[in-house]
């Protein structure tokens, strides 16, 4: 290990030293382990699954699940992606036994044997087999449904490259305000063929799910062109009041009103009130239908609201859920500094903010997976002080937990972030050899730079990241929404540089080895329509280049509880996170 790397044993009394490293343990049943697998050739998955951290009654699941047509045409963002300057990430891991890595000096551990099955998987475990729904594996009770991605076209269009931030005039819609640029755009449809197979798992899935009767998307998620989704009333509006200090940045909080005058980083002005489209309602607190369109089409105040993630909780009203999330994640990462051996503080960089804590697992002088965690925030709050939460979970399977710091905005900018978030993995490499796979998590903006890690050339870092995996939490993969919001007063974006730093127009093609690094984009039932369109989108292209990808879409939690759960073992994305890992070993 390197010196810069060794641990200050700052351990606490439960792990310390205590137990030496467990593989992990098996979790799930063998067929249940299938799930996400990538099929033969490996061509990527397309799995969605809807998942329900309680044991939910089964409604019905479906007994088969059609592959997408290897010949699929790619999308055009998908083709001008492929064109882009930056080659894909190229992962030539050994994962043979006894391999070395590359990067080592150390040989390559054995691979251990695949966790063997053993009993019913965990209450609350959903996972669910391709193919496979039905079989013992397969229980009431863990199963909600299973649905399949939409062909989402109409959000594929190429884009312009203009260097000028876009601008909403007062009183029109976001979208008239790239009239410029958008006129000339031609929506490209980038439908795949569409085969009899298909057209009939939507009519199951519509059967199936009575609560998206019709839909073959996650619900909330538009149809091409027009959204009807559903959402609870009640959102709430916010408060006026200056809301709590927000560690590690400057208080983020959504602004009510719109009336804000033109300026350079590219939000412009909306109509007061700038109203949706009329939607039907019920009753208060009941499922409502209501229309909408793209993001284009909506008033800067309903633009807003799509990206503020904390009125679309429904546990609390907006600045007690974020204030929470703080206190949740701050006081979680406290308790696991004072349970585990931790290296924390590490440089990675000569920046302030290019530091890293480690989270070491009982026994570390073996190899060990490594899980690094990319703070959210909206690249505005938060840091690594508030990013150890779920190492407690993990270190009790053998899994080193690595929280990233970088600057946040506004002394950070976004290129830069990306910039720090590369050379953070670029470090880890190079100075500790006993890393046995990466496996990459991130939230909110983090899932932004994690999505931007795995878009990386490592050429110029001189160090290829044996990524296995990437765990992407209710993430924004385009950037150029939210130029018309508040998040880009801090951010000052172009919109050359949103369209840079947009994971979904910087998709490289998966190459064989990189198709091996299993993705899951989670996104909870109460994110917006926008941000659950966004996972939806940027999981579509992923697959579409060829990455074995799965969307996953957790019900019962919001933006926020959606990560914080997992400080829980028992919660189900910590459970498909070990499972997943577990696999990749
Ligand atoms: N994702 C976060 C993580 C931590 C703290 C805040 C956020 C936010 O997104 C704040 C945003 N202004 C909101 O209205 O929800």
């Amino acid at each position: 290990m390197s010196s810069v790397l060794r641990e200050q044993e700052s351990a606490g009394p439960a792990t310390a030293g205590s137990s030496p490293a467990q593989p992990i343990p098996p979790r799930l049943t063998s067929s249940q382990r299938t799930w996400g697998r990538r099929s033969p050739g490996g061509r990527a998955t397309r799995s969605v699954v809807r998942c329900r951290p309680a044991v939910a009654p089964l409604q019905r699941c479906s007994t088969s699940a059609p592959t997408r047509p290897s010949t699929a045409a790619p999308s055009p963002r998908t083709a001008a992606a492929r064109s882009h300057p930056r080659p894909g990430p190229a992962l030539p891991v050994p994962r043979s036994p006894g391999a070395r890595h590359p990067l080592t000096a150390d040989p390559a551990p054995p691979i251990p044997a695949p966790p063997t099955p053993s009993g019913p998987a965990p209450a609350g475990t959903w996972i669910c087999p391709r193919g496979r729904l039905g079989e013992p594996g397969c229980t009431p009770g863990t199963v909600r449904q299973l649905m399949f991605a939409p062909l989402l076209t109409d959000r594929l269009t190429d884009r312009p490259t203009d260097s000028q931030p876009a601008r909403a005039p007062p009183g029109r819609p976001i979208r008239d305000s790239l009239a410029s640029t958008d006129r000339r755009r031609r929506p490209i449809r980038a439908e795949l063929p569409r085969s009899a197979d298909q057209s009939e798992r939507r009519r199951e899935i519509s059967h199936f799910s009575p609560r998206s009767r019709g839909a073959s998307r996650l619900p909330g998620v538009p149809r091409a062109g027009l959204l009807r989704h559903r959402l609870d009333r009640g959102v709430r509006g916010l408060s006026s009041r200056p809301g709590p200090a927000c560690p590690g940045g400057q208080w983020l909080r959504a602004r009510p009103g719109p009336t804000r005058p033109p300026e350079a980083n590219g939000r412009g002005t909306a109509p007061p009130s700038a109203p949706t489209r009329p939607g039907r309602q019920r009753q208060r607190g009941r499922v409502i239908e209501e229309e909408m369109g793209r993001w284009q089409d909506m008033g800067l105040e309903e633009l807003e609201k799509q990206y503020s993630p904390s009125r679309w909780s429904r546990r609390m009203d907006s600045e007690s859920v974020i204030q929470a999330h703080i206190d949740v994640m701050t006081a979680g990462t406290q308790k696991a500094q004072a349970a585990a051996r931790t290296s924390l503080h590490v440089p990675y960089g000569d920046g302030d903010g290019e530091k890293l804590d480690i989270y070491f697992p009982g026994d570390s002088s073996e190899t060990f997976p490594v899980f690094v965690y990319i703070h959210g925030g909206y690249w505005q709050c938060l840091s690594k002080d508030a990013s150890g939460f779920a190492a407690p979970a993990l270190l009790s399977q053998g899994i080193a937990v690595v929280a990233i710091g970088y600057d946040i905005a506004p002394k950070g900018h976004i290129d830069a972030m990306v910039l720090q978030v590369r050379r953070s993995l670029a470090f880890l490499v190079k100075q500790y050899h006993r890393i046995r796979g990466i496996y990459l998590c991130g939230h909110s903006a983090g899932a932004h730079l994690a999505a931007m890690v795995l878009s990386t050339d490592w050429t110029e870092f001189g160090v290829v990241p044996d990524i296995r995996g990437a765990v992407l939490v209710s993430g924004v993969y385009d950037l150029e929404p939210l130029l018309h919001t508040y998040v880009n007063d801090a951010l000052n974006m172009s919109l050359e540089v949103a369209q840079r730093n947009s994971p979904i127009l910087c998709i490289t093609q998966a190459v064989p080895v990189a198709a091996s690094c299993e993705v899951l984009v989670a996104v909870a039932q109460h994110d917006s329509p926008e941000f659950r369109r966004q996972s939806q989108e940027y999981s579509q292209a992923l697959r579409l280049a060829g990455w074995s990808v799965s969307l996953l879409d957790l019900a019962s939690v919001d933006h926020f509880d959606i990560i914080e759960k997992l400080s829980e073992e028992t919660y189900v994305l910590t459970q498909v996170i070990l499972n997943m890992i577990a696999r990749a070993c």
